[in-house]
């Protein structure tokens, strides 16, 4: 046996320990004195700020919410399985974050950002965008001028919809409002085909998990996935992903919209964030007030609408934004947007509930769908009376508003109308001339799901409509016609399909369309 020498044990320890600096690790640190219904109070976090990050025992994650005097509320953003009374929770100096990069399109996250489709971890590099932020500022926003497409006929003649403006959509359930918002999203596939996408960011909250499954397969299988997010937070996900999802959602929005580009977020739907919030809020026994939810659910939903917005296009007035991510310093860019489409679900049509309300006074408008209509057939079921957009008007492309100017005001005469026919009795011809015009219009504005339309085609039938060209072709047969009538344009007129599209609705362009549709029309009358 080799012997020890003393002399080169000491050597070797007083080696290693010259090497050595002890070094405290200072966190902040404190314990859970009780948890329960996805909710903690903590003990000993005295410097936590609202809104922050912490971390359990295992690695669980969660939001400070409620700071008391002697313990901070903490909702709990997942199953709290292993927390208990006594579990040691850290603070992480960060304030609930998402991770965003051009590699989340085409994704399905949750709440915090993490990948839930399948596919590994979003590619690329990605930047912290804070879930709460506040609202750009009056200096950098400039007015909306710029049209949103729909591809929906009756919303984009009727309640256009600009971008950057908060457009609700409300109805009772079932009545086909995510569908308006589905083809919306899957409209701006021209946009993506021709280089300038639009992203959009679905989110859905408290759905059924199968439900988002199916509107996925939707996106992908028309090709809108591929600018496309989806952030999901479903029905049986803890209350505080819930309430959060629509933040993450406007912070991906966000992302897109400071580096100049469109975005487009769809809140499916702010009626059950709101239940999800009231639920946090009672079990972190904050007072109920009407309907049992808490006073600051105007500003849950206030503060998350205002964040779509038109930026100014000068690049140096954008990169002063306030509240701006300092990981955006040196990308943003001027011009971008984010336009917002908030769904609200009414119980028996009523819109003077609390939470309808409360989104009809924020947005800048709203898309009523009533089930009478979707039961009667009329599908996209709008009620064009009372659907309203307050700015979009302005970013309507020319020639839809010059077509599109007096169709609203010949529906309400049309409807006033109508209730005097079911009398039978006998009527003059002017009254009778605005039934039938107003009859073959209803039957135009129909459209089926997931076909959208390309705003040319829009104006072609909805101009043939209003200039009562389509008299002489039956009730029955008007989307025969139509069908008919925008394959023979485009086969034979792309050039005047063309000249509509960029805005234009010259002599020439009415005269083609004008004499298509009555060379279509008097086909249909022979029909018979
Ligand atoms: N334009 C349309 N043409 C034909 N069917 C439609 C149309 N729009 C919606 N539908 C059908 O109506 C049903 C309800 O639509 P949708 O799920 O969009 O309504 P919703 O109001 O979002 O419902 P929920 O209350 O479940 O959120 C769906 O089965 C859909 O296929």
């Amino acid at each position: 046996m080799a012997e020890v020498n003393p002399a080169e044990v000491s050597a070797i320890l007083k080696r290693q320990l010259s090497g050595f600096e002890a070094e405290a690790s200072l966190d902040e640190v404190g314990t859970v004195l009780t948890v329960g219904d996805g909710i903690a109070n903590v003990y000993g976090l005295a410097n936590v700020q609202y809104g922050e990050l912490v971390q359990f025992e295992g690695g669980l994650e969660g939001i400070v919410l409620n700071l008391e005097e002697d313990n901070v509320g903490v909702v709990l953003l997942g199953p709290y399985r292993q927390v208990r009374e006594g579990s040691v929770v850290k603070r992480t100096q960060r304030i609930a974050s998402i991770k965003v990069g051009e590699g989340i399109v085409g994704r399905v996250v949750d709440t915090l950002g993490n990948p839930i489709d399948g596919k590994g971890a979003i590619e690329g590099e990605t930047y912290e965008m804070p879930l709460e932020r506040k609202a750009p500022g009056v200096i950098y926003r400039e007015p909306v001028t710029e049209p949103l497409q729909t591809g929906i006929k009756s919303i984009d003649a009727m309640v256009p919809v600009g971008r950057g403006q908060r457009e609700l959509v409300i109805g009772d359930r079932q009545t086909g409002k995510t569908t308006v918002c589905i083809d919306t999203i899957l409209n701006q596939k021209e946009f993506y085909d021709a280089g300038e996408p639009v992203y959009c960011i679905y989110v859905a909250i408290g759905q059924k998990a199968s439900t988002v499954a199916g509107i996925a397969k939707v996106l992908e299988d028309k090709g809108a996935l591929a600018y496309t997010t989806i952030v999901a937070a479903n029905a049986s996900d803890p209350a505080p992903m819930q309430v959060y999802a629509p933040f993450a959602g406007a912070a991906i929005g966000e992302f897109f919209r400071d580096t100049g580009r469109p975005a487009l977020i769809v809140f499916d739907d702010l009626s059950k964030q709101a239940v999800a919030y009231r639920e946090v809020s009672l079990l972190l026994r904050r007072p109920p007030g009407r309907e049992a939810y808490p006073g600051d659910v105007f500003f849950l939903h206030s503060r998350l609408l205002e964040r779509a917005a038109k930026i100014i296009g000068n690049d140096k007035i954008a990169g002063e934004m306030n509240d701006l991510p300092d990981v955006l310093k040196d990308k943003v860019k001027g011009g971008g947007s984010l336009t917002a489409l908030p769904l609200i679900e009414t119980q028996a049509g009523d819109v003077s509930a609390y939470i309808p309300t409360n989104v009809i006074s924020i947005t800048d408008g709203q898309i009523f769908l009533t089930s009478d209509l979707f039961n009667s057939g009329v599908r996209p079921a709008i009620n064009v009376g009372i659907s309203v957009s307050r700015v979009g008007g302005n970013a309507q492309i020319k020639s839809m508003k010059k077509v599109a100017g007096t169709l609203k005001l010949d529906q309400a005469q049309f409807r006033e109308l109508e209730a005097f026919a079911k009398f039978g009795s006998d009527l003059d011809p002017a009254t009778l001339s605005v039934i039938e015009k107003g009859k073959r219009n209803v039957e135009i504005l129909k459209q089926g799901q997931n076909d959208p339309y390309p705003v040319e085609n829009q104006i072609a039938i909805i101009f043939a409509g209003s200039k009562n060209l389509l008299r002489d072709v039956p009730v029955d047969k008007i989307r025969e016609f139509e069908k008919d009538y925008l394959e023979y344009l485009d086969a034979k007129h792309r050039d005047t399909l063309d000249t509509l599209k960029s805005g234009k609705l010259t002599d020439e362009v009415t005269d083609t369309l004008t004499s298509v549709a009555k060379e279509l029309s008097a086909k249909y009358k022979n029909k018979d």
